[in-house]
């Protein structure tokens, strides 16, 4: 329960609201026991036709009666013990010292337990039944009353009681999922990415819903009912706790039967779990990706795609389910043998008119059928707690299941820290260089993704990256603002090694437009501005324009306050990049990464954002990856041909074109012009 103990951590701010609903939860169980005592003077008035009057009357007298038989039994032993001290001492005197002074220490005892029986009956008919009317029938409604008047006070302290829990587990719930959602946006993108979204979206609803679940039933169930067991408990023994004691005899087998139930149930809750994460997994992709499922018809596929985990997941919810109702036949078995084991022993003393079993002492004077009726009330009222107790356990197991599911993510430092105390980059003066840098997504694998890059750009350069699929060029950018680090070797800015650098005035240098646009569902406005806190409009507006994705905004209904629906499903691709690039434009950067920026733009627009690019990157050190060949003598200063995670050539256009065969087939395969003022393949 290490884990579920953590979340319960995060309530202790909201401690005193917990302790007001424990005092609440108090006094139900009190007001509970006394409403269940009341049964106590029915009986007697049905049983005997007294009033209660009467019947106090009847019992001080009695009560009266056996302190006068004690206290006479103790006179005369202790003159029996006065006399045998004066005679000599034998063997045989000293033993019937030892006897006849053990008899009067249980004689002075007994006197004791009536004289205050006898108190106890003479306040309740001074102070309570005094009050009541003489009549047995009207006594009754009075008691009737009482139990209402209860019952309703009950019931205030119950709503408040239901209610503080109800409050504190949602709050905890808020706090620790704020908590998780920080933790989780300062990891870095390796350990989101290998966390993946799926998993991510269930641990934030379903297990997290799991966590609150089990505070509740520890904030509400776990005290109210212990509670409630402990003021009948406290009942039952004051009318004979030897009896009380024989009902408990059961509690270690019940604790063992519980043990062995947990610790399945603790499985079973991490498999459904799990079953739970991997169908949020195919609902994602099934409707995220709905336009490939019904291009391809592939509806069948995914149907039973999710029909499977549908099922896996019914599979171990079913098992759950099968543990948790094993728990309370369990229970109630084992608390029904512990009510028959002190019942037996009751209706024994009760029809034997004894006080003794086998020689154990039971009670002081024999019971009468009321009290052992009044006495099983107080057992059975034990056992309903306990047996509601029982399910808490098993729903306690789900939410330990799911706290730990939660912990594992949000216990995991980050590999790219922040470094608040590192040298703050303003700008780029000389150089951005890649230094002998490896890097591998998989440390095992025998190809590193990158490996042993060296490059240098200039401050101001505008350098191309270009090479097939899967080369290493986005993941090599990556590390620019520290998405990855390297496994080995240094990215740095004017020597300034990245990884020591301050993080944030790094990560503010750079702007960034990938291939995969990253709308949010807000206004076109706030989505543009999302690059620059504070942006005004006409800020916004500038920067649209330069990205050519003015005209369209004015074009959209409501324009720039239009919203773009989820991920922007209301524009096109190129409608989409264009917004992204006014975003990045807006912040300003001093180092752009373009990655496959226009790849989705029709060619009237990528000469216009072309023409913006050119003349925004003046002054920028840019990075562009493109497969757009065509794009690089117009756009770059110099290209890096990559292949394999290496850099195989860096040069100009016109260089490598001459130099390097794979670049030149990439021109080729590409319909890219020769360069013209440049030396030729065959004058070479
Ligand atoms: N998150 C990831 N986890 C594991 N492997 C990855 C991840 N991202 C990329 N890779 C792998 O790393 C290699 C380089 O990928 P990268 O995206 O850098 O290539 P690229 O040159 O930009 O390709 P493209 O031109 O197709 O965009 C590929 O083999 C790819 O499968």
């Amino acid at each position: 329960m290490r884990n579920f103990r953590r979340s319960v951590w995060f309530s202790w701010p909201y401690r005193w609201r917990l302790v007001t609903s424990i005092v609440c939860a108090l006094v139900v169980a009190v007001l509970w026991s006394v409403n269940l005592g009341a049964l106590f003077p029915i009986l007697k008035l049905l049983k005997s036709g007294q009033t209660l009057h009467q019947w106090v009357d009847v019992e001080i007298a009695e009560q009266e009666r056996l302190r006068a038989e004690r206290a006479y039994e103790v006179d005369k032993l202790n003159v029996a013990l006065a006399n045998l001290a004066r005679q000599p001492s034998t063997p045989e005197s000293e033993k019937d010292k030892r006897r006849w002074s053990k008899n009067l220490a249980d004689q002075t005892d007994a006197q004791n337990y009536h004289a205050t029986q006898c108190a106890g009956y003479r306040w309740l008919r001074d102070k309570v039944i005094s009050e009541l009317p003489q009549d047995a029938f009207q006594t009754f409604l009075c008691v009737i009353a009482a139990v209402l008047v209860c019952v309703v006070v009950k019931g205030g302290f119950e709503f408040t009681h239901e209610s503080l829990v109800g409050w504190v587990s949602h709050r905890t719930l808020f706090d620790l999922r704020n908590a998780f959602f920080r933790r989780m946006v300062r990891q870095d993108v390796r350990q989101l990415s290998a966390a993946g979204t799926n998993e991510l979206m269930a641990r934030f609803t379903n297990d997290t819903e799991q966590v609150g679940g089990g505070l509740k039933v520890l904030y509400g169930r776990v005290v109210a009912e212990p509670l409630k067991a402990l003021t009948c408990f406290i009942a039952a023994c004051i009318i004979c706790w030897q009896l009380t004691i024989a009902f408990v005899i059961v509690v270690p087998l019940a604790m063992y039967v519980l043990a062995r139930v947990s610790k399945a149930m603790r499985k079973a809750a991490k498999k459904a779990l799990q079953r739970m994460s991997a169908m949020y997994k195919i609902l994602n992709e099934a409707f995220s990706g709905i336009r490939v499922v019904k291009g391809f018809t592939r509806e069948a596929h995914e149907r039973r795609r999710f029909r499977v985990a549908n099922s896996e997941f019914f599979r171990k919810s079913l098992r759950l389910v099968n543990i948790d109702a094993f728990t309370n036949p369990a229970i109630e078995v084992l608390t029904i043998l512990a009510v028959a084991i002190a019942l037996g022993a009751g209706i024994y003393l009760v029809l034997s008119k004894g006080t003794s079993i086998w020689g154990i002492p039971m009670c002081s004077q024999p019971l009468s059928p009321e009290t052992l009726i009044q006495f099983y009330v107080f057992l059975a009222a034990i056992a309903d707690p306990v047996r509601k107790l029982s399910s808490v356990y098993t729903k306690m197991q789900s939410a330990e299941a799911a706290a730990a599911r939660i912990f594992e993510l949000y216990d995991r430092e980050p590999t790219v820290r922040g470094n608040w105390n590192g040298p703050r980059l303003t700008g780029v003066q000389k150089q951005v260089e890649f230094r002998h840098v490896c890097f591998a997504y998989n440390p095992t694998a025998e190809q590193p993704t990158l490996d042993n890059v060296t490059l240098t750009v200039k401050a101001g350069e505008t350098i191309a990256l270009v090479g097939g699929n899967g080369c290493g060029k986005t993941t090599l950018l990556a590390l620019l603002p520290r998405f990855f680090d390297p496994d080995s070797g240094a990215v740095l800015i004017d020597g300034v090694n990245l990884r020591t650098a301050h993080l944030r005035s790094l990560r503010k240098l750079i702007g960034v437009v990938t291939q995969d646009t990253q709308l949010f569902d807000d206004t076109v406005f706030a989505n543009i501005a999302y690059g620059k806190r504070g942006a005004t409009r006409e800020q916004v507006i500038e920067a649209a324009k330069k990205a050519d994705a003015h005209g369209f905004i004015l074009a959209t209904p409501g324009g720039y306050d239009a919203l773009l629906g989820e991920v922007g499903a209301k524009f096109s691709g190129g409608q989409r990049q264009k917004i992204a690039l006014a975003r990045a434009i807006l912040s300003d950067p001093q180092i752009l990464i373009l990655d496959e920026f226009t790849s989705a733009v029709d060619q009237q627009s990528e000469a216009d954002i072309h023409a913006a690019i050119k003349e925004f990157a003046r002054g920028r050190t840019t990075f562009l990856i493109t497969h757009k060949m065509h794009t690089i003598p117009d756009l770059a200063d110099r290209v890096a041909m990559m292949d394999a995670g290496r850099v195989l050539d860096v040069g100009t256009h016109a260089e490598l074109y001459t130099r390097c065969e794979p670049y030149r087939r990439l021109c080729e395969s590409g319909h890219v012009r020769r360069p013209l003022s440049e030396p030729t393949r065959d004058a070479a």
